[in-house]
């Protein structure tokens, strides 16, 4: 039976994750898991362990992990037979270590964006609340001004995207990938990404993939729930 195909997309805020993850996503027919759309499923419908990710991300902080494992197991567990790739989790070293114990990865895709670059994006990133879908004004705009393109509804700036919060969020993400980086790198399964655009990153990850990704069905068990 072929290989099912696991892989985690990593970078700062505003590096394109969301972006990238949707076109591999429909490129190689994976499902894309958001740890961030989680989240914001689970405050919408008003989980306790919504209520309480809330409380953090207000304050501009991580999610503690073990509210992040209580979030992700159950999806998890629904994915034993599908190839993912994960954008957002894992966030922090015991993240990547859950996430270890749980199943092997078979590719780590980590994107390297300059700082001004992020700035700019994210002071142009829109967001429809209720799926996740992300717009930018100059980038990829939504059809209607202001407006989520299948819902129709209100699309929002987010609080922590704004120039003030960003230097905070951005520092904080070098001290806490780095192990990841590292752990990763040293399993050989880390592939690193440069550049300010998209576009021309783009067919780089796509060749990897190719190479990587023909053989993934469907059908296979590889990954074990989390206990
Ligand atoms: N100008 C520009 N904006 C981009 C590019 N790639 C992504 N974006 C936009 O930058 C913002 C951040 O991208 P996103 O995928 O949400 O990043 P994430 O925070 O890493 O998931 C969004 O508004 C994207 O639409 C690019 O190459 N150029
Ligand atoms: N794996 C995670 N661990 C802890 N907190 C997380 C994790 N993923 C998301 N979050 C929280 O949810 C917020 C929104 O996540 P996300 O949509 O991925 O946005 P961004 O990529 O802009 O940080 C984060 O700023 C963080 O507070």
């Amino acid at each position: 039976m072929a290989k099912l195909f696991r892989a985690v997309i990593m970078g700062p805020p505003g590096s394109g994750k969301g972006t990238i993850s949707e076109r591999i996503a429909q490129r190689f027919g994976l499902t894309r898991l958001s740890s961030g759309d989680f989240i914001r499923e689970n405050i919408a419908a008003n989980t306790d362990a919504g209520v309480l990710a809330k409380t953090y991300i207000e304050r501009g902080l991580l999610v503690p992990d073990h509210v992040m494992t209580r979030l992700l197991l159950p999806r998890l567990e629904e994915m034993t037979r599908h190839s993912w790739l994960m954008d957002g989790f894992p966030r922090t070293l015991a993240q990547a270590e859950a996430l270890n114990s749980t199943c092997d990865l078979d590719l780590v895709i980590s994107l390297n964006i300059p700082y001004e670059t992020l700035k700019e994006r994210l002071s142009d990133r829109w967001i429809h609340p209720a799926s996740g879908r992300v717009y930018n004004m100059g980038f990829n705009p939504p059809h209607v001004q202001g407006r989520d393109d299948i819902s129709g509804e209100p699309l929002i700036q987010q609080d922590d995207d704004k120039p003030e919060a960003l230097v905070a969020r951005l520092r904080h993400y070098k001290d806490v990938a780095k192990p990841i980086i590292d752990l990763y790198k040293s399993k050989g399964i880390l592939h690193t990404f440069s550049g300010t655009e998209t576009d021309r990153i783009w067919p780089y990850i796509n060749s990897l993939l190719s190479t990587k990704i023909p053989s993934t069905s469907q059908t296979d068990t590889q990954c074990i729930p989390m206990p």
